[in-house]
């Protein structure tokens, strides 16, 4: 059987086309009379109290807050340039949500040897068309807000200069576990923003492109991740505590759910690939034999979850505590690490790669891999007190 014909993206509707008519139309009836529980019954969060902006003008009529009246002047009033940008990802990736969803997907998903012709280099895992199609729809979006001029992303060798006076910078994994897609395991999104380093202005185009997009994970002027599984879940930070906002479907805006999340000191979670264990230095592997155990600092045996997604991980991570990691030469720095360490620090907890801080790290190639480490404080002090945690020897998996 053939396979749909694909819209092409700059067209392709988060809404089936017929509704996108009636769009206006159906955010109205929702607002009035679709039931909406109160903020503050939300998930158990008390919104109004934790934001710390009780009752201010950026919550609609309802006590609701979407991610742009969040960041808006009556929010928290990030600048109108980061809210347009930030308005243009939230977009981008609503159309992610709906493709990572779509009952086309897993012929999408399948490998088709489009990596080369994607720009994927031999250093990394081939590209599949789901992660060329998300970067495409976020580059669009960047291209569109006409607040970027660099453009970093997994799925391209090198930066994308985009306009020279864009302020932003963004770095991004437009669709990371994108492996597990056919079997409907949830995906995200990864992103990190930086102000353009003006002083660079003068240098050519490829120069400034590759160096705006090496900062430092200490210069993020914000990042964030989107989750896209049973609720597609949009992560943030500007620099100022960690916000989660979950996206209504009935009404297409991402609802501040998780006002100043805050990852627990310490869970009873370890999220590790298992299957290493053989290839992990003798620190790691008696870190996991002691707190699996229960004789640990904390005396409570751990339980092991892995998603084999790092978005999901985190996620998880984030809301009940314990470590997410993947100890080998993996992860990426740039638009990976640094960005969800940033979030990390953000909610109270750290980001290593199991020896630094991963913000103090300073890149030197765009694709450049490290160990991860990410979650709660007193978990994380326990494992680095083991020493040597960083799997060096990293064989060929094939899954
Ligand atoms: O194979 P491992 O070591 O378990 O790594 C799995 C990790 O790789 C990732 O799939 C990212 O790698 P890719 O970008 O190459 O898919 C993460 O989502 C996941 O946490």
């Amino acid at each position: 059987m053939q396979s749909p014909a694909i819209t092409p993206l700059h067209q392709a509707p988060i809404f089936p086309s017929k509704l996108q008519n009636f769009l206006p139309k159906i955010r109205a009836f929702a607002r009035t009379n679709i039931y909406r529980p109160r903020m503050t019954s939300i998930a158990g969060f008390g919104v109004k109290s934790q934001v710390g902006l009780s009752g201010s003008s950026f919550e609609d009529d309802d006590g609701f807050s979407t991610l742009v009246e969040y960041v808006g002047k009556k929010g928290i009033n990030v600048g109108d340039d980061l809210v347009v940008l930030l308005d243009h990802i939230q977009y981008a990736c609503k159309r992610i949500a709906s493709l990572v969803a779509s009952p086309f997907n897993s012929s999408l998903g399948k490998q088709t040897g489009l990596g080369a012709a994607a720009g994927g280099g031999s250093d990394r895992d081939s590209p599949k068309p789901l992660d060329v199609v998300s970067n495409e729809i976020i580059l669009s979006s960047l291209r569109n807000s006409g607040k970027v001029s660099v453009m970093a992303s997994e799925e391209s060798d090198a930066p994308i200069w985009i306009t020279d006076d864009g302020r932003y910078v963004v770095v991004t994994d437009p669709l990371d576990g994108s492996r597990n897609i056919d079997a409907s395991i949830p995906t995200g999104t990864i992103f990190g923003i930086y102000n353009r380093l003006v002083e660079l202005d003068h240098l050519p185009r490829e120069e400034k492109a590759m160096l705006n997009s090496l900062q430092s994970g200490s210069k993020l002027v914000a990042a964030g991740y989107v989750l896209y599984s049973s609720a597609t879940i949009l992560c943030t930070t500007f620099g100022s505590g960690t916000q989660a906002f979950t996206l209504d479907r009935s009404t297409g805006d991402f609802i501040l759910t998780h006002p100043s999340v805050k990852i627990p000191t310490r869970g009873q979670i370890y999220s590790v690939n298992d299957a290493r264990y053989f290839d992990w230095p003798q620190g790691l592997r008696q870190y996991i034999d002691t707190v699996r155990q229960g004789k640990g600092r904390y005396p409570k045996k751990y339980s092991a979850r892995y998603i084999c997604s790092l978005v999901a991980d985190l996620h998880r991570t984030l809301m009940y505590g314990g470590i997410a990691m993947n100890p080998r030469d993996h992860l990426r720095l740039v638009y990976e690490a640094n960005p969800l360490s940033f979030l990390v620090e953000q909610a109270g907890g750290r980001g290593s790669d199991g020896k630094h801080r991963i913000l103090s790290l300073q890149p030197v190639k765009l694709h450049q891999r490290l160990p991860l480490f990410l979650g709660s404080l007193e978990d994380m002090e326990e494992l680095e007190s083991y020493g040597n945690v960083q799997q060096k020897v990293n064989p060929g998996y094939e899954v």
